[in-house]
This record gives structure tokens, sequence and C-alpha cells, in this order.
């Protein structure tokens, strides 16, 4: 069984609980409220620009030049077609807007992986971002009611032939990473996928919720 498979199987149970998410459930039905979708749009532009940061960084760190370039592509044209996506849902909207506990938690993490571990590892924390958006747009294109739905472009972005060709190259580097580092790395990254597969429940369900900082602050600037 290769890594991804394994991997894959490690987070079975993270996956349906994302799918039980009322935020998918109503992105796919097209019932969620804008307020909701937009809080979670303007989260994800904090995200991404931590996540093309990393995705760079990572680059930076891999010894073959063919994943090299395979990793600057990422963090240039998936990341630009992201976020042109939000664009498109938030009209260029200038809001200044604070990270919440769980986004911050999310790049904070994808970070220390990045600054902190093997090079492996640091990849295998980046796929859920891939392979779980991925599965999510399959999903939803699936299943959702014909129609019109408000959010079809996001729900295009994701599932499709488009996105997948990103995927899989992300799948198969993990695989050929993982072929080539000790068994107890292979752990590791296993780990660092299924930590970053939770965050990633976390950063739908905490957008569904609004969250907020359980404690207020009163920032006067010089
Ligand atoms: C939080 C999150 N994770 C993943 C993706 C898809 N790259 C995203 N846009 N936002």
């Amino acid at each position: 069984m290769d890594w991804s498979t394994k991997a894959w199987e490690s987070i079975e149970e993270i996956y349906t609980q994302i799918l039980n998410l009322s935020f998918i459930k109503e992105l796919t039905s097209g019932t969620l409220e804008r307020e909701k979708f937009n809080f979670y749009l303007e989260q994800d532009s904090i995200y991404l620009a931590e996540f093309g940061k990393v995705l760079a960084g990572i680059a930076c760190k891999l010894d073959k030049s063919e994943h090299r370039k395979i990793f600057l592509s990422f963090a240039l044209d998936t990341v630009a077609v992201e976020q042109a996506l939000h664009q498109f849902y938030l009209q260029n909207r200038k809001k200044v807007v604070e990270a919440s506990p769980s986004c911050l938690l999310y790049t904070c993490y994808i970070h220390k992986q990045l600054a902190t571990t093997s090079i492996e590892e640091a990849v295998a924390a980046i796929l859920p971002c891939f392979w779980i958006y991925k599965k999510v747009g399959d999903y939803i294109l699936e299943n959702q009611i014909p129609g019109e739905n408000q959010y079809q472009n996001w729900i295009d972005t994701y599932g499709g032939d488009e996105f997948s060709e990103a995927v899989e190259l992300a799948i198969d580097i993990c695989n050929e990473l993982a072929k080539g580092t000790t068994i107890c790395n292979q752990n590791k990254m296993i780990d660092a996928f299924v930590m970053a597969s939770k965050l990633e429940w976390m950063f739908w369900k905490s957008a569904y919720e609004m969250e907020e900082w359980p404690v207020k602050s009163n920032i006067i600037y010089v």
C-alpha cells in the first residue's frame, strides 16, 4: 500500500465529518447564508496568503528541480486562481480582517511544519489543502440539486478536472518523498497529514460559526 493510501485511510473519519458539517451541506444546497460564506472567504484570503508563502518555502527546500518547479507553480498559479475566486465573490472589498483563532492555528501550523520539521513532513502537512478540497468539490458536484447555486463558481474551482491535475501532482510528490525516507519519518508524515485534516474541519466549522476571539481588545495605534 503506498503512503497516500495509508494517509487517506487515516483520515476517512475526519473526511466523513467534514461532509457532515452544516457549512458543506448548505454549500451543496446553495442555502448557506451569504454572511457565513463571506466570513469564510475573508478568512480564506488570510489563509491563502500564508499557504502561498509556505508553498514557496517548501519549493526552496526540495532537492529535485522537477519538484521545485511544481511547488513554485502551486505558489503562483493555484493561489492566484483561488484569490480570483475571492475577488469574484467579495468584489475586492477592502475590509481589514483579523485572523480567527482557527485560521491562525492552521496557518501557524503549516509555517511551523516548514520551519521545524523535515521537508517530507512539511509537504504532508499541505496535502490536505489540495486533496480534501478536491474530494469535497467532487462530492458537492455529484450531490448538488440541479439548478441555480450561488456558490457554483466556488464548487467548479475545486470540483471537476482542472484542480485534479495539481492534486495528483501533490499526491505523487508525497508518495515519492515517502519512498525515499525512513519508516519513522513516513509515520510523522501521516501525523502531519492527519493534523492538517483536523484543521481543515476546524476551518469550515469556525466559518459557519463566524468564530470570534473569546477576549476583545481596544487597540490604539500610534
Ligand atoms: C483552508 C483552506 N484549505 C484548502 C484550500 C484549498 N487550497 C483553501 N482554499 N482553504
